[in-house]
């Protein structure tokens, strides 16, 4: 009898997934009536229950968690008996790891209990209207196992898709400029290969290790912010001259965590609204940057744009003259973005309180004393980094990094470092100007050369 109904089910869910796949072409309102009278008819007669994961949660801004655990464990049990993927490159840069394409299925067991799934795609959305694109996966059981498969194995299917995702995960950087991604998202991504780490970071090594020590203990630390009812959320302020390492910093920072990096341009985004709305979109496990903070929003009130522009490029002739009239181009333009600072504060807060876990925020700026102190105040910006002009033990970092070289190697570096460590206590340098000088240009630029010039 068993086996009867096992048929049935099984022939079902091929006729739904020859539908799925004829529907395509026909109309939307006849293919809305036609599925509903289908569903009617199925749901009458057969002992089998349906579960559907939408790619989207209700508000539909948010790709669904469920929906990426189930396809992550679907792509891991689907290698052998499917025969359509969609391919995305892995973690390492180099694999390509493989999910079911639209319309496939693929059977799985749980103790003994079989079920079926398949990956559709549908034009409907929660209202009649017709709405865009969507996929979801659906599950098909027996309904005698109603509760072991409904409180035990999806909960397992949703445990072992999310351990798949986080080793399989090419981590990636999404900004919000240009055009939007395909899934309807407002963040557009590319994989994330920034090299820079804490040990090429030119910076006192008890200060560097104070930020990586801050950093550990906020990932591993859930069940302490559960604990004490805080959103687990923490926000870095990095300020200092250009040049002296903050964006080298977040990216030191996201290959340390092993998170996303969603670089949010300020003067991008047309309103509060939209502003929320992407920081919505944000996952965990990620930092959440604004750079330039001081030149991407209105933030002391009515200071005059052209003063701005002004210091902007006094800012560039100080080092890198193109960066200047960049922020001086960027202050111009702040014009065309509504988004005010009481909006970004609301953002943030609700962001903060009201979704996802695990996540950073970064501002860096040029010129801390121009924020508005409601903004970098404890609790928004938790912790206030200082990125400052290079220091020998800076220098040294760069040395061995660029060069290969390091202070006890031989005598001759010895005498060479020792004048540098004077130097570099009476003048001011930024790392990236050090870095600069020694980057060997020629294969005649040997370490020694490279270290006079830097003295020179
Ligand atoms: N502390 C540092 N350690 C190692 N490299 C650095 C450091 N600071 C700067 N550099 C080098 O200088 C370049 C510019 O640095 P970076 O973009 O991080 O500066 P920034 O502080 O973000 O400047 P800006 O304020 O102009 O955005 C980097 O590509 C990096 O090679
Ligand atoms: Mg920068």
């Amino acid at each position: 009898m068993l086996g009867i109904w096992a048929k049935l089910a099984s022939s079902l869910a091929s006729f739904m997934f020859v539908w799925a796949m004829l529907s395509q072409f026909i109309p939307y309102e006849l293919r809305s009536f036609i599925e509903k009278r289908l569903t009617h008819f199925y749901s009458q007669f057969h002992p089998y229950i349906e579960v559907t994961i939408p790619e989207h949660s209700g508000d539909h801004l948010k790709r669904s968690e469920a929906y990426t655990a189930v396809q992550s464990y679907l792509s891991s049990i689907s290698s052998k008996s499917a025969k359509r993927f969609l391919g995305e490159i892995g973690r390492d840069g180099k694999s390509v790891v493989l999910s079911m394409d639209k319309h496939e299925r693929v059977e799985d067991e749980f103790r003994g209990v079989k079920v079926w799934w398949i990956c559709g795609k549908t034009a409907t959305s929660s209202s009649d209207k017709p709405g865009p694109e969507l996929m979801f996966y659906k599950i098909t059981f027996h309904q005698k196992n109603r509760d072991l498969i409904t409180e035990e194995y999806l909960k397992y299917v949703v445990k072992q898709g999310k351990a798949i995702k986080i080793n399989n995960r090419q981590r990636r950087l999404y900004t919000n400029v240009g055009r939007y991604s395909t899934y309807g998202s407002m963040w557009s991504g590319i994989p994330l290969e920034h090299p820079a780490t804490f040990d090429t970071l030119a910076m006192e090594s008890d200060k560097k290790k104070e930020i990586m020590d801050d950093l550990r203990k906020f990932s591993n630390s859930k069940d302490f912010y559960k604990r004490i009812g805080k959103a687990w959320k923490r926000g870095y302020l990095l300020y200092g001259p250009p040049g002296t390492g903050k964006s080298t910093m977040i990216a030191a920072m996201a290959n340390y965590l092993q998170y996303d990096i969603f670089d949010l341009e300020l003067t991008a985004v047309k309103d509060n609204t939209e502003l929320r709305r992407l920081l919505i979109e944000t996952t965990s496990k990620s930092i959440i940057v604004i750079e330039d903070i001081d030149c991407s929003l209105q933030l002391t009130g009515q200071r005059k744009k052209s003063k701005e522009i002004s210091e902007y490029n006094e800012l560039g002739s100080e080092g890198d003259g193109k960066k200047g009239a960049d922020k001086a181009a960027k202050a111009a333009e702040r014009g065309s973005s509504n988004v005010t600072l009481s909006g970004l504060l609301n953002s943030i807060d609700g962001i903060w309180s009201s979704c996802g876990k695990e996540r950073i925020i970064v501002f860096t700026t040029n010129l801390v004393e121009e924020l508005d102190p409601a903004l970098i105040r404890r609790g928004r910006m938790d912790k206030h980094i200082q990125m400052s002009h290079c220091s020998f033990q800076g220098f040294k970092v760069l040395a061995k990094n660029y060069l290969l070289v390091e202070e006890n190697d031989n005598e001759d570096y010895q005498g060479l470092f020792d004048v540098i460590n004077k130097l570099l206590s009476q003048v001011k340098i930024t790392p990236a100007d050090v870095a600069e000088i020694l980057m060997p240009k020629s294969c005649e630029d040997t370490a020694d050369k490279c270290l006079q010039k830097l003295i020179r």
